[in-house]
């Protein structure tokens, strides 16, 4: 399975964030998107999953289970809010996404308690998820990634306001998920700890770098 976008441009109102940015990656790998504020992190990331339409360029999923028109339909969104419901329990919310996402070719998602538990919160799924800290909130929200399958994980910030031990459990999810042949894309400000990610630096519409190892 490979990821290849080629020449993806886009707008944010009037103003071109990016230009010609190409990148490939495959199963197993993981790219970090870095740069300044303001410099298209997010836009970019919106734009792969789908949610914002690009000026130009493409952005393809190539896999052997299954066809993908778009990269949204075979990826998960964690983005800076969690899509969680907060007058519902931990346990509804997860058991809503689990039926809503299904399962991408190729893979299956683990139970809503093995979830709980692979992101260290076993045991107060019965609350509602307005009870929980900020930092659970979005554990919580990672959680989802893994009741259903979905090869492509783009995260947007995922361990923002994390402690350290959170941002360990999460380093082991990604890992974890590209050791099964997932891709991960992730726009962060910190180190996520994923060895051997490669980097693509956005500096704004001015110049961009993309490839290279971290
Ligand atoms: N809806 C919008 N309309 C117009 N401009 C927007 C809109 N959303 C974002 N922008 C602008 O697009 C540019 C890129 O924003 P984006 O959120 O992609 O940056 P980022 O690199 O993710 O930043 P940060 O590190 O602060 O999260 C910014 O200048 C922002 O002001």
């Amino acid at each position: 399975m490979r990821l290849v976008a080629e020449g993806l441009s886009a707008k944010r109102g009037e103003d071109l964030i990016f230009h010609d940015i190409s990148f490939e990656i495959a199963g197993g790998e993981a790219l970090v998107v870095k740069g300044p504020n303001g410099s298209g992190k997010s836009t970019l990331l919106r734009v792969l999953a789908g949610l914002l339409p690009a000026e130009s360029g493409t952005a393809k999923l190539l896999a052997a289970a299954q066809p993908v028109e778009r990269v949204g339909e075979a990826a998960h969104y964690l983005g800076h809010r969690n899509a969680m419901k907060r007058e519902l329990t931990v346990e509804e919310n997860l058991t809503f996404w689990k039926a809503f996402f299904g399962d991408f070719a190729g893979g299956e998602g683990v139970t809503v308690d093995a979830a709980v538990e692979a992101v260290g919160l076993g045991g107060i799924a019965h609350l509602p998820f307005g009870y929980l800290s900020a930092g659970q909130q979005r554990r919580m929200a990672m959680a989802k990634l893994l009741v259903a399958w979905r090869p492509v994980w783009i995260l947007d910030e995922p361990t923002a306001a994390l402690d350290v031990a959170a941002e360990e459990m999460f380093s082991g999810l990604v890992m974890a998920h590209l050791a099964r042949g997932g891709l991960a894309i992730a726009a962060t400000h910190q180190p996520l700890g994923l060895e051997g990610a490669r980097e693509l630096r956005l500096a704004g519409f001015v110049s961009v770098d993309a490839g290279g190892w971290a």
